[in-house]
């Protein structure tokens, strides 16, 4: 089984290390420093007890080196995926499946959902429809990432936490491809359970990434503060609350309420979030996929959504401002 992980950056690193360690056939795309040590001193992973592994990956900027796949893993954040789908083509075969492990609303999420909104396509995290003709839905295996992980330098991946990697087809089916990959990934010490309703895991991530990671950006507090300070935490609720009218109209079911997880949240405890170290580095943050997808669905579903809209704006002027967010 061919396995390339696509922008083997934290998460991906992680999952390019465990994979490698495992005598799995994985390839890893990357750029820059990061590539350049990973391929001159093997890439490095320190584990959450501390322990530390190095192994030498195959490894390269340019996927035509890596030739036709089984499985892309595509760990990119979610706006750099769409300008790099003609790319990724030489990767790509006639049974050549798509794992998307990118946070947010995913680009393929009314595809095979089974009610009114079949085939909508979202504008916030697929512009111009990129990667639904360029890939094509049907190669899509959903996946929800829970772990983690950050390049703490070129060429070395911190692990925080965690190893479940939730996969999903959009159809629900318990599919062969979806099997053979969780065995994969379980020989490599990762969990990854293949689940009914992706949807619902998804969602219950979501929320999170919805409310926290802008909050977190425009207050600079870390989950344990903006989870317990009055304020904040009744932003956060606000925009979890409308996020829930809209999921439940698509047909998604909460097993948590939001209470239990915003208390999720702070029990993360002194956690800077992704869209804070991004906003701090320079870089460009992913609010499209985490905050104005949400906003999409709420237009799609006529939910009035006031709490997102409002740190919408913000967030967007904050990114702008930065130069860290051009929509
Ligand atoms: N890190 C975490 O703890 C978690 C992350 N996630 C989600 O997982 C996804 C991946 O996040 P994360 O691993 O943190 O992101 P990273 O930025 O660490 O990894 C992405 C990597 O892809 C590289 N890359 C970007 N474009 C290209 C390209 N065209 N060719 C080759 N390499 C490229 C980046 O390089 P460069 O640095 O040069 O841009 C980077 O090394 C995101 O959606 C994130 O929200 C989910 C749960 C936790
Ligand atoms: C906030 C958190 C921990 C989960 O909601 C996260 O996934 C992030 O930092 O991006």
């Amino acid at each position: 089984m061919k396995i390339c992980v696509f922008g083997a950056g934290a998460i991906g690193g992680y999952m390019g290390v465990k994979l490698a360690q495992a005598g799995a056939d994985v390839s890893l795309v990357a750029r820059g420093p990061h590539l350049a040590a990973m391929k001159a001193n093997g890439l490095k992973l320190i584990e959450e007890g501390g322990e530390e592994t190095v192994v030498s990956v195959t490894a390269s900027d340019n996927p035509a080196d890596l030739g036709v796949q089984d499985y892309i893993i595509v760990t990119l954040k979610a706006h750099s995926v769409p300008p790099v789908v003609d790319k990724m083509m030489p990767l790509i075969g006639d049974n050549t499946t798509i794992v998307s492990g990118v946070n947010g609303v995913p680009w393929w999420y009314f595809h095979k959902i089974g009610n009114e909104y079949e085939g909508t396509r979202l504008h916030s995290v697929d512009p111009g429809n990129k990667q639904w003709d360029g890939f094509g839905p049907d190669r899509v295996l959903g996946c929800v990432v829970y772990p983690a992980a950050e390049v703490i330098e070129p060429g070395v991946i911190k692990h925080i936490e965690g190893n479940r990697f939730s996969l999903g087809e959009p159809d629900g089916s318990k599919s062969d491809r979806a099997t053979a990959l969780s065995q994969a990934l379980g020989s490599a010490g990762l969990k990854a359970p293949v689940r009914p309703r992706l949807r619902d895991e998804i969602w219950v991530k979501l929320w999170g990434n919805l409310s926290f990671n802008p909050i977190s950006a425009l207050t600079h507090a870390t989950l344990d503060v903006l989870c317990t300070d009055p304020g904040t935490r009744a932003v956060a609720r606000g925009m979890m609350v409308e996020a829930q009218e809209i999921a439940e109209k698509l047909g998604v079911k909460f097993p948590i309420d939001v209470d239990k997880r915003i208390d999720g949240g702070a029990a993360v405890g002194a956690h800077r979030t992704s869209m804070w170290q991004d906003l701090d580095m320079g870089r460009p943050m992913e609010i499209d996929a985490l905050v104005g997808s949400v906003q999409e669905l709420g237009r799609l579903t006529d939910t009035p959504t006031p709490t997102i809209d409002t740190v919408l704006a913000l967030v967007k002027l904050r990114g702008r401002m930065a130069g860290c967010y051009d929509g």
